[in-house]
């Protein structure tokens, strides 16, 4: 469904220029749900706009099913938006009328986009629990079901691909299980590739698969091994995910490129160099014996003599 390669994006500002992703590679496949994670500043709402065609890629290559996102037209992209793709954000208000009830705020996308249906609307809030709700003004209604009236929302365009950013972020726990139980539903019954950037440990533990973005660049990758085991009986990885339930990998990049992380380094004392020995099963990095060696550019103590001169 998905697949970036070598993703490059460039924010230029009239002083500065800031590489928010440098080189990501990602591949989803097609009724996947999964989450992103990462540190604030990593390259995950960059990703996700990307992706949602909101904002357009500096370089490299990024395929959305049949769609090429860096080529597109600005009129396919607009075709893109309406048909392929659906968002969710953790400001909810942004695409909810307030004086207008819930199924009255899920029609109104469908009569913008000439596709009007309201039994799809009336299905999609009962897919959401709202089914006793629905005629309610959404001023009327908590932010939990706010928040899935966006949710039903994000689907009126039936789109094949969901993307949702801090889809918890503003919501408490239990709401929060409430929200993840949809997509679950959402992901199963309607086939629907669902990617979610979150910084919840808990939500990222109940997806089949979290993939960690620092600086820009995918660095780890965990995989479920059963989705199904409740996140209180798992215990935490230093990447804070639950360490029965996911396995965790580090992602390389074809030229065979990993991130090592910054903790790791520094526990050793590594800087511009380090030693990389392979015993026939693993692949050992070492701090370098001297200190010299680990600075990134050596300096000759003595200068060379050739034929009696100084060089
Ligand atoms: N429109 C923009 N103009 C300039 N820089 C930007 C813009 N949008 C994002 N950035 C920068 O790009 C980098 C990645 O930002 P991004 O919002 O993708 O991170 P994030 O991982 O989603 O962070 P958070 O979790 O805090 O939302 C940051 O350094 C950010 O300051």
């Amino acid at each position: 469904m998905i697949n970036c390669e070598g993703l490059v994006k460039i924010y230029k500002t009239d002083e500065i220029e800031v590489v928010a992703l440098q080189g990501l590679n990602i591949s989803i496949e097609n009724g996947e749900l999964m989450a992103i994670i990462g540190n604030s500043g990593s390259g995950k709402s960059t990703l996700l706009n990307i992706l949602g065609g909101l904002d357009r890629p500096s370089a490299g290559q990024v395929r959305v099913g049949d769609w090429d996102l860096l080529k597109i037209t600005d009129k396919q992209l607009v075709e893109y938006k309406r048909n392929t793709v659906g968002f969710i954000w953790q400001n909810n208000a942004r695409n909810l009328v307030s004086y207008l009830t819930a199924l009255e705020n899920v029609e109104l996308p469908m009569m913008l986009s000439g596709n009007y249906d309201r039994a799809y609307a009336k299905q999609l809030l009962e897919w959401v629990g709202l089914s006793e709700r629905m005629h309610n003004k959404l001023q009327q209604l908590s932010g939990g079901e706010q928040q899935r009236v966006a949710i039903a929302i994000s689907l009126s365009n039936r789109p094949k691909l969901l993307l949702a950013d801090e889809p918890t972020g503003s919501v408490d726990t239990k709401t929060a299980d409430t929200i993840l139980s949809i997509f679950q539903r959402l992901n199963k019954e309607l086939g629907v590739t669902i990617v979610i950037v979150t910084h919840d440990l808990s939500i990222a533990g109940k997806v089949g698969r979290v993939v960690a973005i620092r600086d820009g660049m995918t660095s780890t990758e965990s995989i479920s091994r059963n989705p199904s085991i409740a996140s209180s009986d798992w215990a935490d990885t230093s990447s804070g995910l639950p360490q029965q339930a996911h396995e965790e990998y580090v992602v390389l990049d074809r030229a065979g490129r990993l991130q090592v992380p910054k903790e790791y380094l520094q526990a050793l004392s590594i800087g511009g160099k380090a030693t990389m020995e392979f015993d026939g099963e693993k692949i050992m990095i070492k701090a370098p014996k001297s200190l010299t060696d680990s600075l990134p550019i050596q300096i000759e103590k003595e200068p060379k003599t050739v034929g009696g001169k100084s060089e």
